[in-house]
């Protein structure tokens, strides 16, 4: 069968992206989306998304990693969804979807590339030795860390993947460290599912902004500027210094281009 298909990214974080509103896509198996997913064999991305409707909603993200496995929460592919949805003319400023971890709601710029997206409410952050854990959507491990411009993430973030603790379930690994002279961290990921460092991780810089509130003891409302491979990205949220609220992801989401391909369903 023939489909159209459009590849967005978001900080360089990206994804192949398919409007299932008709249901023509019934499953997608694990092979199908793994190689749509190539980037020799395939279209190439971090992930594929189906945007399907949702009663109550104004539409449904389903999400898979690279490796063809449905994902959780992803909070760079959700930006890059509220885009595709205005381009779809599904929506146009502002929107209310249905994603793996619950209802989102998101704004988006008249030009259509800047989302702010809020993400689910966090109350616990647990600690492994001097790193923090949290789920932001997705799980996520977080580490200071120093020279992270010249780090070995792929082999420091496989193996702390695959240790005794995390090996069954997976999580990704974001190793961060503050911007000198500016306000703000840069950090890298090595992404659970794409099982290699990828150039952002909107939940991950997310668990990064909220770990970093609790660890320097910053409390009220608070924004933090992130820089990571493929470009900025910005999180906004309220820390009464137990629970994480109002959490908003924002950056930038673009069309990058569209095609046909067959598939086998
Ligand atoms: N790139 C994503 C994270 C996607 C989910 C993740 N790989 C998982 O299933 O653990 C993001 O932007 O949040």
């Amino acid at each position: 069968m023939q489909i159209t298909f459009y590849k967005y990214q978001g900080a360089g974080n990206d994804f192949v992206l398919i409007d299932n509103r008709n249901n023509e896509l019934k499953s997608l198996d694990k092979q199908t989306v793994a190689t749509l997913c190539d980037r020799r064999f395939g279209i190439g991305g971090d992930g594929l998304m189906l945007l399907e409707n949702e009663a109550g909603y104004d539409f449904k993200m389903v999400y898979y990693n690279a490796d063809g496995n449905e994902g959780s929460m992803c909070g760079n592919g959700g930006r890059c969804i509220v885009a595709f949805a205005k381009h779809l003319g599904v929506i146009t400023d502002t929107t209310k979807f249905l994603a793996t971890d619950g209802t989102h709601h998101a704004k988006i710029s008249a030009e259509g590339n800047w989302v702010s997206l809020q993400m689910i409410d966090v109350d616990t952050i647990n600690r492994d030795g001097e790193a923090y854990v949290l789920n932001t959507g997705s799980p996520h491990y977080v580490k200071l860390t120093s020279d992270l411009d010249v780090k070995d993430v792929y082999n420091d973030g496989y193996a702390i993947r695959n240790n005794a603790t995390y090996k069954a379930n997976g999580i990704n690994v974001n190793f961060v460290e503050p911007v000198r002279d500016e306000e703000g961290f840069f950090v890298r990921t090595f992404e659970r599912g794409v099982e290699n460092e990828t150039y952002a991780c909107g939940t991950g810089v997310t668990a990064v902004a909220l770990a970093m509130a609790k660890h320097n003891e910053q409390f009220g409302s608070i924004s933090t500027p992130i820089k990571v491979l493929g470009g900025n990205l910005n999180i906004r949220f309220n820390y009464d210094g137990e629970k994480f609220n109002n959490i908003f992801l924002e950056g930038p989401a673009e069309l990058v281009f569209q095609g046909d391909i067959s598939v086998d369903v």
